[in-house]
Protein backbone atom coordinates (compact mmCIF):
# COMPACT_ATOMS: atom_id res chain seq x y z
CA UNK A 1 0.00 0.00 0.00
CA UNK A 2 1.20 3.28 -0.86
CA UNK A 3 2.13 5.74 2.11
CA UNK A 4 -0.04 8.74 2.38
CA UNK A 5 2.06 10.42 5.27
CA UNK A 6 5.87 10.24 5.15
CA UNK A 7 7.50 11.84 9.07
CA UNK A 8 11.42 11.51 8.93
CA UNK A 9 13.16 12.59 11.83
CA UNK A 10 11.37 15.91 13.38
CA UNK A 11 12.14 17.96 15.37
CA UNK A 12 10.31 20.81 16.93
CA UNK A 13 11.27 22.53 20.53
CA UNK A 14 9.31 25.76 21.91
CA UNK A 15 12.64 27.52 23.61
CA UNK A 16 14.25 25.09 26.36
CA UNK A 17 11.15 22.90 25.77
CA UNK A 18 11.97 20.25 23.21
CA UNK A 19 8.38 18.97 22.77
CA UNK A 20 9.18 16.43 19.75
CA UNK A 21 12.74 14.69 19.47
CA UNK A 22 13.59 13.03 16.46
CA UNK A 23 9.81 11.41 15.27
CA UNK A 24 9.74 9.31 12.21
CA UNK A 25 6.41 7.20 10.98
CA UNK A 26 4.73 6.24 8.10
CA UNK A 27 1.10 6.30 7.32
CA UNK A 28 -0.34 4.06 4.71
CA UNK A 29 -3.67 4.40 2.38
CA UNK A 30 -6.87 3.29 4.01
CA UNK A 31 -5.33 2.96 7.64
CA UNK A 32 -6.47 4.24 10.61
CA UNK A 33 -3.15 4.98 12.59
CA UNK A 34 -3.50 5.97 15.99
CA UNK A 35 -0.67 8.39 17.71
CA UNK A 36 -0.81 7.05 21.45
CA UNK A 37 0.84 8.48 24.13
CA UNK A 38 0.48 10.88 27.32
CA UNK A 39 0.10 14.32 28.13
CA UNK A 40 2.70 15.95 26.80
CA UNK A 41 4.11 13.41 25.13
CA UNK A 42 4.40 15.46 21.48
CA UNK A 43 1.49 13.89 19.52
CA UNK A 44 -0.29 17.45 18.94
CA UNK A 45 2.96 19.03 18.02
CA UNK A 46 3.69 15.97 15.84
CA UNK A 47 0.34 16.13 14.15
CA UNK A 48 0.29 19.89 14.00
CA UNK A 49 3.61 19.87 11.93
CA UNK A 50 2.03 17.34 9.93
CA UNK A 51 -0.85 19.27 8.97
CA UNK A 52 1.47 22.62 8.01
CA UNK A 53 0.30 24.61 11.23
CA UNK A 54 3.92 24.44 12.88
CA UNK A 55 7.46 24.61 11.24
CA UNK A 56 9.68 22.11 12.28
CA UNK A 57 12.70 22.70 13.47
CA UNK A 58 14.54 19.74 11.58
CA UNK A 59 13.23 16.61 9.60
CA UNK A 60 10.91 15.87 6.42
CA UNK A 61 7.09 15.82 6.15
CA UNK A 62 5.35 14.70 3.22
CA UNK A 63 1.37 14.46 2.92
CA UNK A 64 0.05 13.29 -0.06
CA UNK A 65 2.83 14.18 -1.82
CA UNK A 66 2.75 17.33 -0.49
CA UNK A 67 4.92 19.51 1.71
CA UNK A 68 2.83 20.86 4.48
CA UNK A 69 4.35 24.53 4.44
CA UNK A 70 5.36 24.88 0.93
CA UNK A 71 1.85 23.32 -0.19
CA UNK A 72 -0.16 24.26 2.73
CA UNK A 73 -3.40 25.64 0.13
CA UNK A 74 -3.05 22.18 -2.07
CA UNK A 75 -3.05 20.59 0.98
CA UNK A 76 -5.76 22.25 2.65
CA UNK A 77 -7.88 20.56 0.00
CA UNK A 78 -6.90 17.19 0.61
CA UNK A 79 -6.17 17.00 4.55
CA UNK A 80 -9.25 17.20 6.67
CA UNK A 81 -8.18 18.93 10.54
CA UNK A 82 -10.81 18.39 12.95
CA UNK A 83 -11.76 21.65 15.19
CA UNK A 84 -10.74 21.59 18.96
CA UNK A 85 -13.77 22.67 21.05
CA UNK A 86 -13.86 26.79 21.31
CA UNK A 87 -12.66 27.47 17.49
CA UNK A 88 -16.71 27.90 16.67
CA UNK A 89 -18.95 31.02 17.78
CA UNK A 90 -21.92 29.65 19.88
CA UNK A 91 -24.11 31.47 17.86
CA UNK A 92 -23.04 29.73 14.71
CA UNK A 93 -25.86 27.41 13.23
CA UNK A 94 -24.90 23.48 12.21
CA UNK A 95 -26.13 24.02 9.07
CA UNK A 96 -24.63 27.78 8.66
CA UNK A 97 -21.30 26.01 9.99
CA UNK A 98 -21.36 23.67 7.74
CA UNK A 99 -22.54 25.71 4.71
CA UNK A 100 -19.60 27.90 5.78
CA UNK A 101 -17.05 25.61 5.47
CA UNK A 102 -18.29 23.97 2.87
CA UNK A 103 -18.03 27.28 0.77
CA UNK A 104 -13.70 27.37 1.35
CA UNK A 105 -13.37 24.04 -0.64
CA UNK A 106 -13.14 23.22 -3.94
CA UNK A 107 -15.26 20.10 -4.28
CA UNK A 108 -16.66 20.10 -1.45
CA UNK A 109 -18.76 16.76 0.26
CA UNK A 110 -22.96 17.40 0.13
CA UNK A 111 -22.97 19.01 3.49
CA UNK A 112 -26.92 18.36 4.31
CA UNK A 113 -25.81 14.22 3.50
CA UNK A 114 -22.78 14.62 5.83
CA UNK A 115 -25.09 16.26 8.62
CA UNK A 116 -27.34 13.84 8.04
CA UNK A 117 -25.23 10.48 7.95
CA UNK A 118 -23.36 11.99 11.06
CA UNK A 119 -26.86 12.10 13.02
CA UNK A 120 -27.12 15.72 13.16
CA UNK A 121 -30.02 16.24 10.77
CA UNK A 122 -32.33 17.24 13.64
CA UNK A 123 -29.97 20.15 14.23
CA UNK A 124 -29.46 22.49 11.74
CA UNK A 125 -30.92 25.25 13.09
CA UNK A 126 -29.36 24.64 16.46
CA UNK A 127 -26.55 27.28 17.43
CA UNK A 128 -23.36 25.46 18.19
CA UNK A 129 -23.40 26.53 22.25
CA UNK A 130 -26.53 24.47 22.57
CA UNK A 131 -24.89 21.35 21.36
CA UNK A 132 -23.95 18.43 23.36
CA UNK A 133 -20.56 17.58 24.09
CA UNK A 134 -21.34 14.64 21.74
CA UNK A 135 -22.90 16.47 19.05
CA UNK A 136 -20.46 18.77 19.03
CA UNK A 137 -17.58 16.16 18.65
CA UNK A 138 -19.61 14.96 15.26
CA UNK A 139 -20.00 18.20 14.19
CA UNK A 140 -15.87 18.97 14.32
CA UNK A 141 -15.62 15.46 12.57
CA UNK A 142 -18.16 16.81 9.65
CA UNK A 143 -16.30 19.55 9.35
CA UNK A 144 -12.96 17.44 9.11
CA UNK A 145 -14.83 15.93 6.76
CA UNK A 146 -16.67 18.63 4.56
CA UNK A 147 -13.67 18.51 2.10
CA UNK A 148 -13.95 15.54 1.22
CA UNK A 149 -10.40 15.13 2.03
CA UNK A 150 -8.15 11.85 1.64
CA UNK A 151 -6.75 11.70 4.96
CA UNK A 152 -8.23 13.44 8.02
CA UNK A 153 -6.66 14.24 11.66
CA UNK A 154 -8.59 13.77 14.77
CA UNK A 155 -7.16 14.68 18.04
CA UNK A 156 -8.42 13.95 21.20
CA UNK A 157 -11.58 12.51 19.30
CA UNK A 158 -13.67 11.17 22.37
CA UNK A 159 -12.09 13.09 24.87
CA UNK A 160 -14.83 14.39 27.50
CA UNK A 161 -17.37 12.36 25.88
CA UNK A 162 -19.92 10.02 28.04
CA UNK A 163 -19.35 6.33 27.13
CA UNK A 164 -22.22 5.87 24.96
CA UNK A 165 -21.20 9.20 22.71
CA UNK A 166 -17.81 7.64 22.58
CA UNK A 167 -18.84 4.21 21.50
CA UNK A 168 -21.03 5.99 18.83
CA UNK A 169 -17.96 8.38 17.44
CA UNK A 170 -15.83 5.44 17.51
CA UNK A 171 -18.76 3.55 15.13
CA UNK A 172 -18.46 6.45 12.69
CA UNK A 173 -14.76 6.66 12.10
CA UNK A 174 -15.46 3.44 11.35
CA UNK A 175 -17.72 4.13 8.63
CA UNK A 176 -15.63 7.38 7.31
CA UNK A 177 -12.66 4.53 6.91
CA UNK A 178 -14.73 2.46 4.65
CA UNK A 179 -15.37 5.23 2.58
CA UNK A 180 -11.75 4.99 1.98
CA UNK A 181 -10.30 7.69 3.80
CA UNK A 182 -7.17 7.44 5.63
CA UNK A 183 -7.13 8.79 9.26
CA UNK A 184 -4.64 10.06 12.02
CA UNK A 185 -5.98 9.80 15.53
CA UNK A 186 -4.32 11.73 18.49
CA UNK A 187 -5.54 9.58 20.93
CA UNK A 188 -4.46 8.65 24.98
CA UNK A 189 -6.96 6.13 25.22
CA UNK A 190 -6.00 2.75 25.20
CA UNK A 191 -9.35 1.47 25.02
CA UNK A 192 -10.12 3.68 21.76
CA UNK A 193 -6.76 2.77 20.16
CA UNK A 194 -7.20 -1.24 20.52
CA UNK A 195 -10.56 -0.76 18.99
CA UNK A 196 -10.04 1.24 16.51
CA UNK A 197 -6.48 1.33 15.03
CA UNK A 198 -4.97 -0.52 12.53
CA UNK A 199 -1.24 0.44 13.51
CA UNK A 200 -0.53 2.33 16.26
CA UNK A 201 2.83 4.69 16.93
CA UNK A 202 3.75 4.41 20.59
CA UNK A 203 4.73 8.00 21.60
CA UNK A 204 7.00 9.01 25.12
CA UNK A 205 8.83 12.07 25.73
CA UNK A 206 9.35 13.56 22.10
CA UNK A 207 10.19 9.86 20.57
CA UNK A 208 8.53 6.92 19.15
CA UNK A 209 8.85 4.06 21.01
CA UNK A 210 7.66 2.08 18.90
CA UNK A 211 4.89 1.44 15.93
CA UNK A 212 3.09 -1.80 15.84
CA UNK A 213 -0.62 -3.41 15.85
CA UNK A 214 -2.94 -3.09 18.96
CA UNK A 215 -1.93 -7.45 19.05
CA UNK A 216 1.91 -6.62 18.06
CA UNK A 217 2.28 -4.30 21.12
CA UNK A 218 0.68 -6.64 23.65
CA UNK A 219 2.52 -9.26 21.98
CA UNK A 220 5.65 -7.69 22.49
CA UNK A 221 5.30 -7.76 26.37
CA UNK A 222 5.52 -11.13 28.02
CA UNK A 223 2.77 -10.68 30.40
CA UNK A 224 2.00 -13.21 32.66
CA UNK A 225 -1.58 -15.00 32.96
CA UNK A 226 -3.49 -14.28 36.11
CA UNK A 227 -6.33 -16.61 36.89
CA UNK A 228 -8.66 -16.07 39.72
CA UNK A 229 -11.27 -18.32 41.21
CA UNK A 230 -13.25 -19.17 44.53
CA UNK A 231 -12.15 -23.31 45.06
CA UNK A 232 -15.43 -24.96 46.43
CA UNK A 233 -13.25 -27.04 48.74
CA UNK A 234 -9.88 -26.26 49.98
CA UNK A 235 -6.87 -27.65 48.45
CA UNK A 236 -3.17 -28.39 48.90
CA UNK A 237 -1.12 -25.38 46.96
CA UNK A 238 1.38 -27.84 45.80
CA UNK A 239 -1.35 -28.99 43.40
CA UNK A 240 -0.60 -25.88 41.48
CA UNK A 241 2.76 -24.80 42.22
CA UNK A 242 4.71 -28.53 41.17
CA UNK A 243 2.97 -27.46 37.56
CA UNK A 244 5.72 -26.28 35.33
CA UNK A 245 3.59 -23.75 33.85
CA UNK A 246 2.26 -21.99 37.14
CA UNK A 247 5.22 -19.22 38.67
CA UNK A 248 2.93 -18.19 41.51
CA UNK A 249 -0.11 -19.22 44.01
CA UNK A 250 -1.52 -16.40 46.49
CA UNK A 251 -4.72 -16.46 48.59
CA UNK A 252 -6.46 -13.58 49.14
CA UNK A 253 -9.90 -14.57 51.74
CA UNK A 254 -11.22 -17.23 49.79
CA UNK A 255 -9.90 -15.90 46.32
CA UNK A 256 -6.95 -17.80 45.18
CA UNK A 257 -5.09 -16.05 42.66
CA UNK A 258 -2.63 -17.74 40.07
CA UNK A 259 0.27 -16.83 37.66
CA UNK A 260 1.53 -17.67 35.04
CA UNK A 261 2.38 -18.64 31.31
CA UNK A 262 -0.31 -19.11 28.27
CA UNK A 263 -0.74 -22.52 29.45
CA UNK A 264 -1.31 -22.25 32.78
CA UNK A 265 -5.24 -21.78 32.15
CA UNK A 266 -5.07 -25.24 31.12
CA UNK A 267 -2.80 -26.50 33.63
CA UNK A 268 -4.78 -25.75 36.40
CA UNK A 269 -8.36 -26.45 35.55
CA UNK A 270 -7.02 -29.66 34.54
CA UNK A 271 -5.80 -31.01 37.87
CA UNK A 272 -8.14 -28.84 39.84
CA UNK A 273 -10.75 -31.17 37.91
CA UNK A 274 -9.23 -34.24 38.76
CA UNK A 275 -8.74 -33.54 42.08
CA UNK A 276 -12.40 -32.95 42.45
CA UNK A 277 -12.13 -29.22 43.18
CA UNK A 278 -14.71 -26.56 41.42
CA UNK A 279 -13.20 -23.41 40.02
CA UNK A 280 -15.72 -20.94 40.66
CA UNK A 281 -15.74 -17.35 39.43
CA UNK A 282 -12.84 -18.20 36.85
CA UNK A 283 -11.47 -15.24 35.76
CA UNK A 284 -8.67 -14.62 33.15
CA UNK A 285 -6.86 -11.31 32.56
CA UNK A 286 -4.78 -11.07 29.84
CA UNK A 287 -2.39 -8.78 28.68
CA UNK A 288 -4.02 -5.51 27.23
CA UNK A 289 -2.62 -2.66 25.16
CA UNK A 290 -2.25 -0.86 28.68
CA UNK A 291 0.08 -3.14 29.79
CA UNK A 292 2.30 -2.92 26.86
CA UNK A 293 1.82 0.67 27.22
CA UNK A 294 3.53 0.94 30.69
CA UNK A 295 5.85 -2.07 29.84
CA UNK A 296 6.89 -0.53 26.80
CA UNK A 297 7.44 3.19 28.18
CA UNK A 298 8.27 2.66 32.34
CA UNK A 299 4.97 4.54 33.31
CA UNK A 300 1.25 4.98 33.39
CA UNK A 301 -0.82 6.45 31.10
CA UNK A 302 -3.17 8.83 31.70
CA UNK A 303 -6.50 9.05 33.13
CA UNK A 304 -9.52 7.99 31.60
CA UNK A 305 -7.78 4.23 31.18
CA UNK A 306 -9.37 1.08 31.44
CA UNK A 307 -7.64 -1.60 34.33
CA UNK A 308 -6.44 -4.94 32.62
CA UNK A 309 -9.10 -6.38 30.72
CA UNK A 310 -10.72 -9.12 32.80
CA UNK A 311 -12.71 -11.51 30.89
CA UNK A 312 -15.11 -13.94 32.55
CA UNK A 313 -14.50 -17.78 31.39
CA UNK A 314 -16.76 -20.86 31.63
CA UNK A 315 -16.87 -22.50 34.73
N1 LIG B 1 2.82 26.50 22.04
C1 LIG B 1 3.63 25.95 22.95
N2 LIG B 1 4.55 26.69 23.62
C2 LIG B 1 5.37 26.14 24.53
N3 LIG B 1 5.37 24.82 24.85
C3 LIG B 1 4.47 24.04 24.25
C4 LIG B 1 3.57 24.55 23.26
N4 LIG B 1 2.80 23.53 22.81
C5 LIG B 1 3.21 22.42 23.47
N5 LIG B 1 4.23 22.72 24.33
C6 LIG B 1 4.96 21.76 25.19
O1 LIG B 1 5.50 20.77 24.35
C7 LIG B 1 5.36 19.47 24.91
C8 LIG B 1 4.55 18.56 23.99
O2 LIG B 1 3.23 19.07 23.89
P1 LIG B 1 2.13 18.46 22.94
O3 LIG B 1 0.88 19.29 23.08
O4 LIG B 1 2.67 18.27 21.59
O5 LIG B 1 1.92 17.04 23.61
P2 LIG B 1 0.68 16.05 23.53
O6 LIG B 1 1.27 14.70 23.51
O7 LIG B 1 -0.21 16.42 22.42
O8 LIG B 1 -0.03 16.31 24.91
P3 LIG B 1 -1.59 16.28 25.29
O9 LIG B 1 -2.01 14.86 25.27
O10 LIG B 1 -1.56 16.86 26.67
O11 LIG B 1 -2.28 17.16 24.28
C9 LIG B 1 4.73 19.70 26.27
O12 LIG B 1 5.76 19.77 27.21
C10 LIG B 1 4.03 21.02 26.14
O13 LIG B 1 3.95 21.68 27.39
Amino acid sequence: MPAVIEVQNLHKSYGDTVAVDDVSFTVEEGEIFGILGPNGAGKTTTVECVEGLRRPDRGEISVLGLDPRRDRAELTERLGVQLQDGELPDRLRVGEALALYSSFYRAPADWRALMDSLGLGSKSSTRYGKLSGGQKQRLSIALALIGNPRVAVLDELTTGLDPQARRDTWQLIEDVRSRGVTIVLVTHFMEEAERLCDRIALIDTGRVAVVDTPAGLTERVQIEQRIRFRPSVPFDDSLLTSLPDVTGVVHKGDVVMVTGNDNALNAVTSVLARNNVVARQLRVEQASLEDAFVALTGRQPETGQHPSQSRPTQN
